[in-house]
């Protein structure tokens, strides 16, 4: 029995508050973050209280409704510098995920268009449009479950990575939308999801939502996905995605690259799910793409405990790039997109929505 019906909301607007719930507590408490500054927001984003490209991508837009209201200024000239000054400091909060940058821009792209308006009514228009990013980021995810719920098979076992759930995104999310949407149809397939050290996005966000839905999910440590592969334990693997460059290389959390060279060992098919908000059109390659360091100390401690030695040194990359070779196809809101990448990803920019 699926409970979708008790949506989770990582991040929604109440009144003239945007309110993200604290993934960093999660499974253990469900507590709401208030959000009234910008500098609240762009925090929550750091701190990774929110998480995931695109629900990173919907503060950053909340982030900038929050902090336009804020600005000091009495013609729209000296409005708009200001407004563009603010739109830079959101768009840097994390540097590898493109929906942030997406998001930052249409909202930008709000006020170029309505600059004739006047400030307040800017301001107003701002806080609409980012409200409006989260139900469309909805629409997407379920339009991407509905395409990509082919690739689950009848039977058998789907390994996923990180959380690509309704947690990171605005509701239903990317890869775990697959997951979800196949399992609304009635397929009666098994899940392992993968712990992610050392945020544990696996164990502590995406067991969370499985077990919320009521799919069968088994937990793995990482390290254990390759021995289950050559087990033929394995028949899909679904991921999502922070950032995607023209030709179809792939920026996600780290370790995916080593799962998706597993699977290419395997002939086990690697598919990445995420919504066209993730397609930077303007890099060309994978080896473009910012790769976000956190400190050292986020691997080292464990809630808040040391579990290695004092005066460990430790290296954090939090992303890495699987090239397209080992992609077998990108599931988006309008179709799954298969080789050639440069081509294919290009026409489905230019596609219109939906299923
Ligand atoms: C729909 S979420 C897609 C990606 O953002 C997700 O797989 C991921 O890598 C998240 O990383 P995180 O560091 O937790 O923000």
């Amino acid at each position: 029995m699926s409970n979708s019906g008790m949506a989770i909301r990582p991040v929604l607007w109440d009144g003239d508050v945007f309110r993200v719930l604290d993934q960093r507590l999660l499974p253990h408490k469900e507590h709401y973050i208030d959000c009234d500054t910008s500098d609240k927001a762009i925090r929550a984003i750091k701190n990774m209280a929110v998480r995931g490209a695109p629900a990173v991508g919907l503060t950053g837009a909340a982030a900038v409704a929050l902090g336009a209201r804020e600005i000091d200024a009495r013609d729209v000239d000296t409005f708009m510098k200001k407004f563009d000054r603010l739109c830079d400091r959101v768009k840097r909060a994390r540097p590898t995920g493109y929906n942030l940058e997406w998001a930052v821009e249409q909202m930008r792209l709000v006020v170029v268009e309505n600059l004739s308006i006047g400030i307040d009514a800017i301001v107003e228009k701002l806080r609409e449009k980012s409200e409006a990013l989260i139900n469309e980021d909805i629409e997407v995810n379920r339009a991407i479950g509905a395409w990509g719920k082919d690739v689950i098979p009848a039977e058998g076992a789907v390994l996923t990575y990180c959380n690509a759930g309704g947690l990171a995104t605005g509701g239903y999310g990317t890869a775990l939308g697959v997951i979800r949407a196949a399992w609304e149809e009635g397929k009666k397939f098994h899940v392992f999801a993968c712990e992610t050290r050392p945020y544990l996005q696996g164990s502590r966000l995406t067991m969370f939502e499985l077990l919320k839905e009521g799919i069968p999910a088994t937990l793995i440590t990482d390290n254990a996905a390759g021995f289950l592969m050559q087990k033929k334990k394995i028949n899909v693997v679904v991921v999502g995605a922070d950032r995607i460059t023209a030709n179809g290389d792939v920026a996600n959390k780290i370790g995916t690259y080593s799962l998706a060279v597993l699977a290419k060992t395997h002939n086990i098919p690697f598919y990445v799910a995420a919504p066209r908000s993730t397609i930077d059109p303007m890099k060309s390659r994978g080896d473009q793409i910012p790769i976000e360091e956190r400190p050292g100390r986020e691997i080292t401690h464990l809630g808040g405990k040391a579990i290695a030695p004092a005066g460990t040194e430790a290296l954090y990359l939090a992303f890495d790039v699987t090239p397209s070779r080992y992609v077998s196809g990108i599931i988006t809101e309008v179709g799954i997109i298969t080789r050639p990448y440069t081509r294919n990803i290009r026409l489905a920019l230019q596609k219109e929505a939906g299923k």
